[in-house]
């Protein structure tokens, strides 16, 4: 049905409108353009409003504004109601409508279009409205774009949402940060993060992750990466790290400067946390604790390469208990596992942190050592006393609970032991030797250690004898005393150095250098030094009535092992007590090795018994470390040259200055300087030469058993 049109004369401005050059600026303008008489009812319109509106201007002309054949729709898309279209706004509140964003269905289509509406009135000489001009342009394109803009923020709103990830922004120009409130939560801060400073994500920044991200920043932003990922920690309110993995992307300028960072930071505390556990999974055996087979494979490889760019030799200890299926099958499984849980324990104990332990699985375990020596011996020499530890820790009894019915149990370990590195083959090998070598041990009778190659287990065998020898000859006081005079410049006795034999039952009598170094390493030096100053306090309480000897200084050398026991001091006066021997006539001859530990310790215990009398003399000097601006804190008496400064005087030219100097050190410090392992005239008269106190050596006599020293100095 054809709407009603009014024919009513026209208003001001549509009258004006149909004047020709207005008329023609009219239609050319960009807007639409719709003069409404006071009625509502349409005075005109321009050739664009016919464009706009799909109508003919004689189409409209006449048209009553309020009919619903306009189609004219609200910014929501529902049907606009009469009174809100804006030439009735006009109409009714006398003001202008400017801005209203108004759909149009055109005829004969669907969508809308979406014209930015102004409409303003027309006034007459009396103030009323007269006419109401409404233009409009079409800001469809922009309305469908604010509208997909704002369905892709809803989607990103939502999405964000339902993440877990924390986005940020910042701005590289301003230095400002944009923080979501997720952001602040991950680290555990209010939402909002109120109150904290811009830069708040440098300061919860893990100190050690600091110089990392201030490298990766720098080039990341001076390079041309559009996008970027980074893993961090950072603190949380509660004080832990959260570990973070940032991702995110760098906008630049037309000239590729950054200028703004935005990403999102994604909590990865529970991804590290199976991470871990996956790792654990596949590194550790789950019984023990221990590395497994995988990991200890892992760990020699890495040995392996080590290994072969240094000279060291290490060992590969394998453990095997001893009939464990027994405790299996007596106490039942949850007992073995027990069981294997305490071995584990011990294992973990006897061997040090830098060693590698693993269980290879049932009841294997391996250790690596590494760099035990620098030689097959030395290393063989460090194995076996891992080796015998373990045998030692394994022996005592396993406390099982009720498990073990109450009762301990006792398991014992075959070991097999094989040397790796330097010229002693792969690490490879030596796990396959190693497990040979422990069935040796089983064949053996088990609860021992066996070496792989059979030239070291005789090594180790003899040196187990040795010791075991030692041991017995100690008890049986087999260390007779030789003694070698020292002679003033004009070739009297003034004194002897102690220099012990060992009296063995089947070998005889055995030189010191055969046997001083096993003794000190198993520590039997102690009891052995402390008989031969026992036996000497003997011979110069003896002496003090001889003429000849009672002035005599007898000389005893002390080992660093027995300096270090907390009660030498004690120990040597209650010796000199027992003996009765004059402590001004016993010298204790130390090394420089003495004075490398415990410095302050040393000089208090000298200091004691010099206090009571006992004299000092330093072995071998020149050959250690010793720092000269030290020596003199200690109370020494008497400085010997070492012999091999004595030995090369006549003819190597640095030697007699070194030996001149030490003499005149000696000098300097008030002591008493004595020359060993003199053997020539020659070396003689040049020390004579430069005023040495005293001499040793072959040139005048060999040690010589006590008795026969005694003999030959006394005086009839
Ligand atoms: N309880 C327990 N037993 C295990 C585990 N893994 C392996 N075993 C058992 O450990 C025993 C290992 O025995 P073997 O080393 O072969 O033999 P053995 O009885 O120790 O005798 P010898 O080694 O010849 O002295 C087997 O009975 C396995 O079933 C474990 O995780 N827990």
């Amino acid at each position: 049905m054809e709407p009603e049109r009014s024919e009513d004369a026209q208003p001001p401005v549509a009258q004006l409108s149909a004047t020709g050059a207005l008329r023609e600026l009219l239609d050319h303008l960009p807007a639409g353009v719709v003069i409404h008489r006071a009625d509502g009812v349409v005075a005109t319109a321009n050739r664009t409003a016919e464009r706009l509106l799909g109508r003919t201007v004689d189409g409209v002309t006449g048209l009553p504004a309020a009919v619903a054949e306009w189609g004219l729709l609200g910014p929501d898309g529902a049907p606009l109601a009469e009174q809100d279209y804006p030439v009735w706004s006009v109409l009714r509140l006398g003001t202008e409508v400017s801005g209203a964003v108004i759909g149009i269905v055109r005829p004969g289509e669907e969508r809308p279009r979406w014209m930015l509406c102004n409409a303003y009135p027309v006034l007459g000489a009396a103030g009323a409205v007269q006419e109401v001009v409404v233009s409009f342009t079409d800001c469809t394109a922009l309305k469908l774009a604010e509208e997909h803009l704002r369905k892709s923020e809803e989607r990103l709103r939502l999405v964000l949402l339902g993440s877990t990830d924390a986005t940020w922004d910042l701005d590289l120009v301003t230095g400002i940060v944009y923080y979501s409130d997720r952001w602040w939560e991950m680290v555990g801060l209010p939402p909002d993060g109120a109150g904290m400073a811009n830069d708040t994500w440098r300061h919860l920044m893990h100190p050690d992750d600091m110089p990392v991200i201030d490298r990766f920043m720098a080039s990341l932003l001076a390079g041309r990466e559009r996008t970027y990922a980074i893993e961090f920690r950072l603190r949380h309110q509660d004080g832990h790290y959260v570990p973070v993995l940032s991702r995110g992307f760098v906008l630049r300028g037309d000239d590729g400067r950054a200028l703004r960072l935005s990403g999102t930071n994604t909590d990865l505390t529970e991804r590290k946390e199976s991470e871990r556990r996956i790792y654990e999974l596949a590194y550790f055996d789950q019984l023990t604790g221990l590395p497994n087979r995988r990991h200890l494979l892992e760990q020699l490889q890495r040995i392996a390469s080590h290994t072969s760019r240094t000279q060291a030799v290490g060992a590969l200890l394998f453990i095997d208990l001893d009939h464990f299926k027994g405790v299996n099958d007596t106490l039942g499984h949850s007992a073995g596992d027990l069981l294997l849980r305490q071995v584990a324990e011990r294992l973990r104990h006897a061997v040090r942190e830098t060693d590698h332990l693993a269980r290879l699985g049932g009841d294997e375990f391996v250790v690596a050592l590494e760099g035990l020596g620098r030689t097959a011996t030395e290393a063989a020499v460090e194995a076996g006393k891992v080796a015998r530890k373990i045998l030692g820790v394994l022996a005592r009894p396993h406390p099982l609970g009720q498990l073990g019915a109450g009762r301990a149990c006792t398991v014992t370990p075959s070991i097999g032991v094989a040397l790796f590195g330097h010229e002693h083959g792969s690490v490879d090998a030596a796990l396959r030797q190693a497990d040979i070598a422990m069935y040796h041990a089983k064949t053996a009778g088990r609860d021992t250690m066996r070496f792989f190659d059979p030239a070291m287990q005789a090594a180790i065998d003899q040196r187990s004898a040795m010791e075991a020898d030692l041991r017995e000859s100690l008890k049986r006081h087999r260390f007779p005393l030789h003694c070698q005079p020292q002679f003033g410049a004009d070739g009297r006795v003034v004194g002897g150095e102690v220099l012990l034999r060992w009296q063995h039952p089947q070998r005889g009598l055995v030189g010191p250098a055969e046997f001083i170094g096993l003794a000190e390493t198993t520590g039997l030096i102690v009891g052995i030094g402390m008989q031969a100053l026992h036996d000497a306090c003997i011979c110069l309480e003896r002496w003090s009535h001889i003429a000849g000897l009672a002035d005599l200084v007898l000389a005893v050398n002390v080992s660093a092992c027995q300096l270090l026991q907390p009660d030498f001091p004690d120990r040597v006066l209650a010796v000199l007590a027992e003996t009765g021997a004059p402590p001004s006539r016993l010298s204790l001859e130390l090394t420089e090795s003495a004075f490398a530990r415990d410095v302050d310790d040393v000089i208090a215990k000298m200091t004691h018994l010099r206090s009571h009398g006992v004299l000092f003399s330093l072995d071998d000097f020149g050959t250690g470390y010793s720092s000269l601006s030290y020596l003199k804190q200690f109370p020494l008496s008497a400085l010997k040259v070492d012999r091999s400064f004595v030995s090369d005087v006549a003819h190597v030219a640095n030697a007699g200055a070194i030996a001149e100097l030490i003499v005149s050190l000696g000098k300097t410090l008030g002591l008493k300087v004595i020359a060993e392992g003199v053997e020539t005239e020659r070396q003689f008269a040049f020390l004579r030469e430069h005023d040495c106190d005293a001499y040793q050596g072959f040139l005048f006599s060999p040690p010589v058993p006590i008795s026969e020293f005694e003999q030959r100095y006394q005086q009839a």
